[in-house]
């Protein structure tokens, strides 16, 4: 699978007074998940459609693999691409929706046969798509995207709506995808959906660049140095982790937070000391805090800037 990384330059976009996108700039590599992420409302979607070539950016360009998007002969073969599951006709078929997309895009028939397999839709190819739930929906958008086999897949909230198995089930598919090589990118305007699947994080607030981030640094800067740990021995747990240098609150029946010590030494001091445990993660609530507060200043800073709410 060749690399294709997403470019996007000062891209910017305005709609009459309002500047959607404002200058944006930050690229997709190959190989990893890369979340889009922002608030309702903070241009996520204008800066995909300006990608895929659907929008006319104002100043600035997106290229994938160096070119626009509307230079490709062949798009679907280069990029998948996923803007609302909610666009299929009621009546159709999923088969002959995907037969329909197929033909138009000059992708063999049998490609249909294997994105059904790919995600889960075989034994319901012949339904009608206005039965279908949410979730089998964003499915089918999936499918779609994957008819060309691109190296290139671009989904906006995909994780939208989706029950607890659909979370799993779209978490490991992304990041087979990427592990094959391709370049994921996909939005969403809630951080949980995302940090356990994405490596990279883009946030963007009111068009502008928050954050352009690995989820492994953002983690650690804000996870002040937290582990928490998940253990039915909690009173061994906390003498071994106190013996250790470590600073521990019982925060719940079966966990501790964990402070002065990082997560390789906490398993050791744990090991060492013969203590069971079940769990052990940096501290994930720290994440979510370190969006609302990324947003919140950018709200801050648009209200002292003059310009009014945060849509
Ligand atoms: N065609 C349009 N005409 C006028 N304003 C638009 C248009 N499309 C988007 N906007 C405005 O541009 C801003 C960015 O919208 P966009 O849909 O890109 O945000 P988003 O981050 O994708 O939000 P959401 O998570 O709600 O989908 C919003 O204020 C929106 O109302």
């Amino acid at each position: 699978m060749p690399g294709f990384a997403i470019e996007v330059r000062d891209l910017t976009k305005r709609y009459g007074a309002l500047t959607a996108v404002d200058g944006l700039s930050f690229s997709v590599q190959a190989g990893k998940v890369t979340g889009f992420v922002g608030p309702n409302g903070a241009g996520k979607s204008t800066t995909l459609r300006m990608m895929l070539g659907l929008d006319r950016p104002d100043a600035g360009d997106a290229r994938i693999g160096g070119r626009h998007y509307r230079t490709f002969h062949e798009p679907a073969r280069t990029v998948g691409a996923l803007l609302d599951a909610e666009a299929v006709h009621p009546g159709r078929r999923a088969v002959d929706h995907l037969l329909w997309m197929a033909r138009y895009n000059g992708i063999p028939r049998s490609r249909v046969t294997a994105v059904l397999e790919q995600v889960g839709l075989a034994a319901v190819a012949r339904k009608r798509v206005g039965g279908f739930s949410l979730g089998m929906r964003q499915r089918l958008g999936i499918a779609g995207a994957l008819l060309g086999d691109p190296p290139v897949l671009i989904l906006d909230e995909p994780v939208n709506g989706l029950d607890p198995e659909g979370i799993q089930w779209i978490r490991g598919f992304l990041r087979s995808l990427a592990a094959e090589g391709r370049t994921v990118l996909v939005s969403s305007h809630l951080m949980g959906e995302l940090q356990d699947t994405a490596d990279h994080l883009v946030v963007i607030g009111r068009g502008r660049l928050l954050a352009d981030t690995g989820v492994a640094q953002l983690l650690e800067q804000v996870s002040g140095g937290r582990t928490e740990v998940r253990t039915p021995a909690r009173l061994a747990a906390v003498d071994a982790l106190a013996n250790a240098g470590a600073t521990v609150a019982v925060t719940g029946p079966d966990t501790l937070t964990v402070t002065g010590l990082d997560p390789e030494r906490v398993i050791a001091a744990l090991t060492g000391a013969g203590v069971p445990f079940t769990g052990i993660a940096e501290h994930r609530a720290a994440l979510e805090d370190a969006y609302m507060a990324l947003t919140r200043e950018h709200t801050t800073f648009a209200t002292t800037d003059g310009d009014g709410t945060w849509t």
